[in-house]
């Protein structure tokens, strides 16, 4: 796919496919255009040329909440909870509207959601009172009440602790052993290293690198580029 905003072409014919259940991590500088091509994915921002399959049906032209029920699910760099809604409300939202549960089946569902996120104690917070970090575990927690077949992460590592982190690595682990496809952009390496089976790496829009997590870091262009490391 291609996207460009005036004369700035951000995402440069970029392809790349992913088999069910894979973990895929992206890198590269800021504005490389990552943001971008998740944009383009869960369909936030039409793409300028190319195409985009999900389980054999294409998506072009499909608006974003068609593609949320369809099975992707993601969360924003920039968390965007529904402010003046609880917390609790924001993960029925997608457990009704993007996941079609019942109310009886959401509601479980969220609960347990909390817990797993780390959000246990603020179900009844306004959303826009929460903390930033607890405003990013909300947006990941939403994401997968929506229950997605492709769960779209947007750095969701940055600002952690260790031990967080650590968390954060456990459970999107546990989310891939469930069977979903994930992408995941991500500046903590050692996060996404831990969860992905393949690294992809773009630069000024395009992809400079594709393969192992170890080929990949270990690529003197990925080095110069993203790691400011001379080969
Ligand atoms: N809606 C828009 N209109 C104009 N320019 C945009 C728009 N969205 C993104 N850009 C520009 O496109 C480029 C790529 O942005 P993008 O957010 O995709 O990069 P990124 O790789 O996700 O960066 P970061 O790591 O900082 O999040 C940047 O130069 C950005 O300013």
């Amino acid at each position: 796919m291609s996207k460009s905003f005036g004369a700035l072409r951000v995402v440069d014919d970029v392809s790349f496919d992913l088999a069910d259940g894979e973990a895929l991590g992206i890198l590269g500088p800021n504005g490389a255009g990552k943001t971008t091509l998740f944009n383009l994915i869960s369909g936030d921002t039409a793409h300028d040329a190319g195409s985009i399959t999900l389980a054999g049906g294409r998506l072009d032209g499909v608006p974003a909440f068609r593609r949320a029920g369809l099975g992707i699910g993601r969360t924003y760099q920039i968390p965007r909870p529904y402010a003046k809604m609880t917390t609790f409300e924001n993960l029925l939202v997608a457990s009704r509207f993007a996941a079609g549960r019942s109310e009886h089946e959401a509601f479980s569902t969220c609960a347990q959601l909390l817990e797993e996120c780390g959000l246990d104690g603020r179900a009844n917070r306004a959303a826009g009172s929460l903390t930033l970090l607890d405003r990013k575990r909300l947006e990941l927690a939403r994401a997968l009440a929506g229950e997605p077949k492709l769960l779209l992460l947007d750095e969701i590592a940055g600002g952690l602790t260790d031990a967080e982190s650590e968390q954060l690595v456990a459970l999107v682990r546990r989310v891939r052993e469930r069977g979903v496809t994930i992408i995941w952009i991500e500046h903590v390496l050692h996060a996404v290293m831990a969860v992905a089976e393949r690294l992809m790496v773009l630069s000024f829009g395009q992809k400079i690198a594709e393969g192992r997590p170890d080929q990949v870091i270990n690529d003197p262009e990925v080095r110069r580029v993203y790691l400011g490391i001379d080969a």
